[in-house]
């Protein structure tokens, strides 16, 4: 059985104006994430990727489908246990400058969710300070504040607090578009060593088909609502079959020169065969 399986999901939202009727951005995805997996959603903006994840940690409400989450069904669920599956499935989001408390320090934010999951204060406090060094923070951290942090140190922390309750899936909602391309690079890292200790898996949703490939073992492709290819990161990136995701990867910024002459010709070509 997958950890994560999405079976014809629909999300609608309500339609603006007057009389306005709900206007749906996802169509019916299928979608499953097996234990210790990646699988990237990648996309253009508004394609639904975020939709997708907002949906599994319930904070969208499908109009249709089923989200089950190690055989139960989550898409319903409220209350007590909503927050029960809140331990094993945990989030990461784009922004590291807003998705910390400014006036908690880092030892408070990290402890909260080791409390709330019923740790003592002092367990808790010992707890952070194993979360710190796994994802490579000093032990002093602990009682600063998220200001005195740069980006990708700040991206740590909420990685760490992801981690706290010891998830078995975290969403990753674009965690390292916000950084340059070196933190960039050694957030994916960190991501990919604690994946091989912990065995958790990613829903890693970017819109950079280069980071989905850094990072996934499978890429799932959504493009306006419905999917339009699915399959190992290795062959959707490098030789995509479905046209739009010939774009995406067209478009995608490459470093090494020859690659981007090669992209270039590329480019031309394809452009040349779609118009
Ligand atoms: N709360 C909402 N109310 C109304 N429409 C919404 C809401 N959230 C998302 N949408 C719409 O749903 C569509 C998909 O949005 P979503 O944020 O999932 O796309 P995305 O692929 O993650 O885009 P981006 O990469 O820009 O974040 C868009 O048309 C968006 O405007």
């Amino acid at each position: 059985m997958s950890l994560l399986e999405i079976e014809a999901l629909r999300v609608s939202f309500p339609g603006k104006g007057f009389r306005a009727r709900p206007h749906e951005v996802l169509h019916g995805i299928d979608l499953e994430i097996g234990h210790g997996e990646t699988l990237g959603l990648v996309g253009e903006s508004g394609s639904g990727k975020t939709t997708i994840g907002r949906a599994v940690l319930g904070l969208v409400k499908p109009s249709g489908g089923a989200i089950r989450f190690a055989g139960q069904e989550i898409s319903g669920l409220r209350g007590k246990a909503r927050r029960g599956l809140a331990s094993h499935v945990q989030v990461v989001f784009q922004d590291p400058y807003t998705s910390l408390n400014p006036s908690m320090t880092i030892g408070d934010i990290l402890a909260e969710p080791l409390v709330v999951h019923g740790a003592s204060a002092r367990d808790a406090r010992s707890r952070v300070r194993t979360l710190l060094d796994h994802v490579g923070l000093p032990s002093d951290a602990i009682d600063r504040l998220p200001r005195e942090f740069s980006g990708g140190q700040r991206q740590r922390v909420a990685i760490a607090r992801a981690l706290a309750p010891g998830p078995k899936l975290i969403v990753c909602d674009e965690p390292v578009s916000a950084l340059d391309l070196s933190t960039q690079a050694r957030v994916l890292d960190l991501l990919v060593d604690i994946q091989r200790e912990t065995g958790v898996a990613y829903l890693f949703v970017s819109h950079d088909l280069a980071v989905v490939r850094h990072i996934s073992h499978r890429v799932a492709v959504l493009y306006r609502g419905d999917l339009v290819e699915t399959g190992d990161a290795a062959t959707v990136t490098s030789t995509p079959e479905h046209p739009y995701t010939q774009r995406l990867l067209l478009a995608a910024p490459v470093a090494d020169p020859a690659t981007q002459r090669a992209r270039r010709e590329q480019r031309k070509q394809f452009l040349a065969s779609t118009t």
